[in-house]
């Protein structure tokens, strides 16, 4: 399976991901404050990216199931992970209201374009290889969390584990990808297989960037 490719050839990444001081810090129940800001302000423009994305996929789909998927992940992405960004909120002792509004940091700038130029350029395929990871990763991110018991009611963070632990909704992504990939050739999967792993990377970063809370340099220099 043209799935069980991306993900084995992912696993390097997911595992950097997986012991990344935020992602650690979650399961320890123990993350400073200001990551955790910086971390839903950037999120909360990236999901928004990734709504339209979802809706940009629409546009590419052959059946009213597949439209009907990507209708039902764009309403989880609006409303439901709004629950996730709140108990980040709740744990760091912030008004949500007033971090919706922070300019794109520079791997959300590229993260996001790297999902609208899957959009833009892409058929279906290269759309679902550019967002599997947001879902993928957190659901795994979760599910080792949950299998390791950091969701125990002491862990500030467990409704943010149990949240992401039990969404498996992407595993219906990775069905429509493998259904698409028949109609690929070697060299066009190759492509579409780069679209995924950058995506993992970008995972990578977007943690990297809110822990470290890394700017634009310049932003402030005039
Ligand atoms: C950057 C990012 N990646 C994934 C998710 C989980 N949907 C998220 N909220 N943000």
């Amino acid at each position: 399976m043209f799935s069980e490719r991306l993900k084995n050839n992912a696993t390097g990444i997911l595992n950097r991901i997986e012991n990344h001081p935020f992602v650690t810090g979650i399961a320890a129940g123990k993350v400073p404050n200001k990551a955790l800001v910086f971390y839903v302000e950037q999120d909360f423009n990236y999901l928004t990216a990734f709504a339209k994305v979802y809706a940009g996929a629409i546009q590419k789909c052959a059946s009213r199931d597949d439209m009907r998927f990507f209708y039902q992940q764009l309403g989880f992405t609006l409303d439901d992970e709004v629950l996730a960004h709140q108990i980040f909120c709740d744990v760091a002792g912030e008004k949500y209201e007033e971090h919706q509004r922070a300019d794109q940091a520079p791997m959300t700038y590229l993260y996001n374009e790297h999902m609208y130029n899957a959009m833009r350029t892409g058929d279906l395929i290269d759309v679902l290889a550019a967002l599997a990871p947001c879902p993928w990763t957190y659901n795994e991110i979760g599910k080792k969390m949950i299998s390791e018991n950091a969701n125990s009611t002491l862990n500030p963070f467990k409704n943010w584990i149990e949240f992401y632990g039990e969404d498996d909704s992407v595993e219906q992504m990775f069905t429509m990808i493998d259904r698409e990939a028949g109609k690929y050739s070697d060299e066009e999967l190759d492509q579409v297989e780069q679209r995924f792993l950058k995506s993992c990377e970008l995972e990578w970063e977007f943690w990297e960037q809110a822990f470290y809370q890394k700017d634009w340099h310049f932003k402030n220099s005039n």
